[in-house]
């Protein structure tokens, strides 16, 4: 039996945390930092996703405020917005759903987050800074996952680790991440040729296909830790539970696992970025 790593124990502790720097942020300043979040359109799943970080936020001491705009709403103007919260010196933080509707350009909305604001680690600056090894704002997923390796005691340096998927707030960012921390890295994609084979080589797993019970414990190394960071509807993974359970040595749930610890890492970073400079005393 794996050892499960519980990612709403630990993202609980992340947020307790961030919630003691966040009240003395309030004390010193009179105000809350506060995260934007910006939301294009009105598809379902992400409206259930900014409802949950802002809940978070609440609970937090960390103020948000809600920015929607329609689903026509062009790159022009959604751009514009970005801007003006970026300027904006009571908005610490910003987030901007993904994915946007089609007709968006998703980068040059990202692009018009300022760097100090970029609490969700989406923007070719932050970017760079985990590619290079720099201090900055990381991609919250990723910061998760690897939160939730060292929490579990699970060595990352010398091991070999395999991403599956390479999205630019996921899997990308995840493999920058590993590698930082001097673990061998492959990453895995649509085009993998013998995808089970390179699995089996991993001592450490990364999911991020958005493929429901995708990745199959007949295709792990026994022993093996395996996050999970899927998370398809039904509050499905793209790891095949059952069948890794047996297999792997530690073992991300869905949900419980991935999923939590984004949110903290957003609030603490968010809490991070108001101790950080925009703070402007009342
Ligand atoms: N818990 C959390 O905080 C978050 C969870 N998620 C979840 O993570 C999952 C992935 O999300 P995201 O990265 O945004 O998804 P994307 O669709 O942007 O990326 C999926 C990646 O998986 C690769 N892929 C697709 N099919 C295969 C295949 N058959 N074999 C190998 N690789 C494949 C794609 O390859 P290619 O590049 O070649 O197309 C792509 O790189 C989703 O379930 C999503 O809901 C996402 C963000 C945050
Ligand atoms: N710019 C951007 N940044 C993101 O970080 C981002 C995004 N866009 N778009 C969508 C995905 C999805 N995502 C999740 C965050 C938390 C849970 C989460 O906390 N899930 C709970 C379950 C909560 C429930 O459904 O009740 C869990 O796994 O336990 C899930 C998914 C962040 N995303």
């Amino acid at each position: 039996m794996p050892r499960l790593m519980n990612g709403a124990e630990l993202a609980g502790e992340i947020v307790e945390r961030a919630a003691k720097r966040a009240a003395s942020f309030l004390e010193k300043t009179g105000r809350k930092p506060c995260l934007a979040t910006v939301l294009v359109g009105d598809d379902p799943a992400s409206v259930t996703y900014v409802r949950m970080k802002q809940r978070r936020c609440a609970g937090a001491g960390v103020e948000s405020r809600h920015v929607q705009l329609p689903a026509a709403t062009t790159t022009a103007e959604a751009v514009a917005q970005v801007r003006e919260l970026s300027e904006d010196p009571a908005v610490d933080g910003i987030l901007v759903q993904h994915p946007v509707p089609a007709h968006v350009d998703e980068r040059a909305v990202f692009e018009a987050i300022a760097p100090g604001k970029d609490v969700d680690g989406v923007t070719m600056h932050s970017f760079a800074a985990m590619a290079l090894g720099e201090p900055g704002f990381l991609s919250c997923t990723p910061g998760g996952i690897l939160r939730l390796l060292d929490a579990h005691g699970v060595e990352i340096e010398g091991k070999h680790a395999v991403v599956i998927g390479r999205s630019p707030i996921l899997g990308k960012p995840a493999a920058l991440l590993l590698l930082a921390r001097n673990a061998t890295v492959t990453v895995c994609h649509s085009r993998t040729a013998d995808l089970k084979a390179v699995v089996r080589t991993a001592d450490i797993v990364v999911a991020a296909v958005g493929k429901p019970e995708f990745v199959r414990g007949e295709w792990l190394k026994p022993g093996a830790a395996v996050v999970d960071a899927g998370y398809n509807p039904g509050n499905v993974g793209d790891v095949d539970f059952k069948s890794a359970e047996p297999v792997a040595g530690w073992l991300t749930p869905v949900p419980g696992g991935v999923g939590p610890t984004t949110i903290a890492v957003l609030l603490e970073q968010t809490v991070e970025a108001a101790w950080e400079g925009n703070s402007t005393p009342r």
